[in-house]
């Protein structure tokens, strides 16, 4: 990506957020940055009148100082007011992006969601817009506006200069070009290096997010982990340390450089005056402020111009996040469901990371069937929920409902017919009315809710909490919120699917945490509750129930077997084995 680009790229952005007030703003700025220089550098010169010419009015010079200076410095009060209002403006952008980002994300596809490729560019688009005030794209335009602002003041020195002798302008001018090239070198070596640290940076984070995040702190603290982490902690910040080593010494060569340009420019014009025999005390006193000050400008402007040059680093990979692969676009995603009638799969394959996870899958699921889904560990079920369930498109092959290609069903369309529950499912921290009906309180229903926490028999312990229904989940939201116990949390997220009561419920092993009364409970729901509708089940627990519907067993990738219970005890060797040792560990006495 051409550095141009990412100009053009942040122009953009900005130009479409700020109104006609910010340049309002901006003009007055500079205006009140203009007055303010010449004023400083004119006055004393000025003032100088008093001390080389006695004869002239004591008092007419005082009384011009003084309100020149007022004036003077009565605009500069007003530009810094001003300031901040731009930096205000240039802050709040940040806050648009929210629902960008949100919609963005959710507009992926799930695997690339899942990828580390996926993680990396939400990461560092996050951090180009929200790691801080001074960091990021903000601190691009925050800088890019400072350049403007000391470049006007530095053009309005040398116009000055230039009015009384073009040499001490040329020269200080060129001297400081000089600077600014030297400071080029050393931001190269930044944009070069800069992937390096962010690596370091990011490393870094992940210990110091999980070492801060409350949640993991028990394993941590119970297997004693803490110098495990300290120590790769310690190897990170030493790595880190050594850039920051070499970057400082890149930026003291610079500075010194820079320096000694300076001094050069400033013994330049020394030489200058001196050989100047008719200049006047005035005019020396002017062209020695105005050097000073020229040389702060030219300071302040490498420094802002290096800002912006560091922080443009953070482009790329904001591009590359707004860049992204969406999914299909929502034209193409307009078909519609009316009822369930059939998900289909043929010669499904699903390659993940370049790992095949899925192999030659066909499937046909009708409505009103109830299938079941087992296999080993890592067999590919969750990943097969996940393309069932419209999440992950096949690599190769076709997944249908009702005979239309599943990618191009309207999400909300989807969203109405299908519930689903994963294993890895989390609970918001929202109300639990919030989180059954998966909206807000206005548009849920009550009643169903109710009805849905007595189904899964925790209606009581709901309504023994201070708000009821209403009452927070997890403690992020408010502190009167609850905490639920695993097995609790799973009957919560099945009384949501319950409550939605869609054509086709896909479940992904939602017992894991119940207790025997609860699963018993839970197979009679599936039994009464969605008896009529369409159910797909994933479960390592071969109970009774499954000798009621029909079983698809996985291993490796693929489906190596289907058929009934007892179909499958006969012609499936894994299926045997699993029942077998399923039923020795219930054996009294075993
Ligand atoms: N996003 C992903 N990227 C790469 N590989 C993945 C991804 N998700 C899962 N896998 C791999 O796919 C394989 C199947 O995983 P999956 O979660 O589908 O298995 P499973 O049958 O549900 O296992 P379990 O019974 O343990 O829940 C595993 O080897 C896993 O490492």
């Amino acid at each position: 990506m051409r550095k141009t680009d990412n100009w053009k790229f942040i122009l953009k952005i900005f130009l479409k957020k700020f109104s006609r007030s910010f340049y309002w703003l901006l003009l007055v700025v500079i205006v009140t940055d203009i007055l303010y220089t010449v004023g400083i550098t004119v006055i004393p010169a000025y003032a100088a009148k008093i001390v080389v010419q006695p004869e002239s009015s004591i008092v007419i010079v005082l009384t011009t100082v003084a309100i020149l200076s007022l004036l003077i410095y009565g605009a500069h009060i007003i530009g810094i007011y001003f300031q901040g209002k731009i930096a205000q403006l240039t802050f709040d952008f940040r806050f648009d992006y929210v629902p960008i980002f949100s919609k963005r994300i959710f507009s992926w596809p799930q695997k690339n969601i899942d990828s580390v490729e996926g993680k990396m560019i939400i990461d560092q688009a996050y951090e180009s817009i929200y790691n801080g005030a001074n960091v990021g794209i903000g601190a691009v335009i925050d800088q890019t506006i400072l350049v403007l602002r000391y470049s006007l003041q530095i053009i309005s020195l040398l116009v000055l200069m230039g009015l009384l002798s073009i040499w001490p302008a040329i020269v200080v001018f060129s001297f400081n070009i000089f600077g600014y090239l030297i400071q080029s070198l050393g931001n190269r070596w930044y944009a070069n290096h800069k992937n390096a640290q962010n690596r370091i940076t990011s490393y870094q984070e992940y210990f110091s997010r999980t070492l801060m995040d409350r949640e993991n702190g028990k394993d941590i603290r119970l297997f004693g982990m803490v110098p495990l982490f300290h120590d790769y902690q310690k190897k990170l910040a030493k790595r880190l340390v050594n850039w920051e080593g070499r970057y400082s010494a890149v930026l003291a060569v610079v500075n010194i450089l820079q320096q000694l340009f300076n001094l050069a420019g400033v013994m330049f014009t020394l030489l200058f005056l001196i050989s100047e025999k008719g200049l006047t005390t005035a005019n020396c006193i002017f062209f020695l402020t105005a050097i000073q000050l020229m040389n702060t400008n030219f300071g302040s402007l490498r420094k802002a111009y290096t800002s912006a040059s560091k922080n443009l680093t953070f482009v790329p990979n904001f591009r590359k996040f707004m860049n992204a692969a969406s999914d299909l676009p929502a034209e193409h995603k307009q078909n519609v469901v009316g009822g369930f009638k059939q998900l289909s799969l043929n010669h499904v394959f699903l390659k993940l990371d370049n790992n095949d996870i899925l192999k030659e899958i066909n499937l046909s699921i009708n409505k009103g069937d109830h299938l079941i889904i087992v296999g080993e560990n890592g067999a590919g079920k969750s990943s097969l929920i996940k393309v069932l369930s419209g999440l992950y498109r096949p690599t190769t092959g076709s997944a249908k409902l009702n005979g239309l290609a599943l990618k191009s069903v309207s999400p909300k369309s989807l969203q109405e017919h299908v519930a689903v529950q994963f294993q890895d499912d989390v609970l918001l921290h929202f109300t639990i009315a919030e989180n059954i009906s998966c909206t807000d309180l206005k548009r849920t229903d009550y009643q169903k809710v109710t009805e849905a926490l007595r189904k899964v028999q925790l209606l009581q312990f709901v309504n023994s909490l201070p708000n009821g229904i209403e009452t927070y989940v997890g403690n992020e939201l408010s502190e009167n919120g609850v905490l639920l116990s695993g097995g609790q949390k799973q009957r919560l997220l099945f009384a949501r699917v319950l409550y939605k009561q869609a054509d086709l419920t896909i479940l992904d092993e939602p017992t894991a945490a119940l207790d025997p009364i609860s699963e018993r409970n839970f197979y009679q729901l599936i039994q009464s509750e969605l008896a009529k509708k369409t159910v797909i089940f994933v479960t390592h627990r071969l109970g009774s129930f499954i000798k009621k519907g029909k079983i698809a067993v996985m291993s490796k990738g693929k489906i190596i077997a289907m058929g009934t219970h007892d179909d499958l005890l006969v012609n499936c060797e894994l299926y045997r084995k699993m029942w077998q040792a399923q039923r020795s560990l219930y054996r009294v006495g075993d």
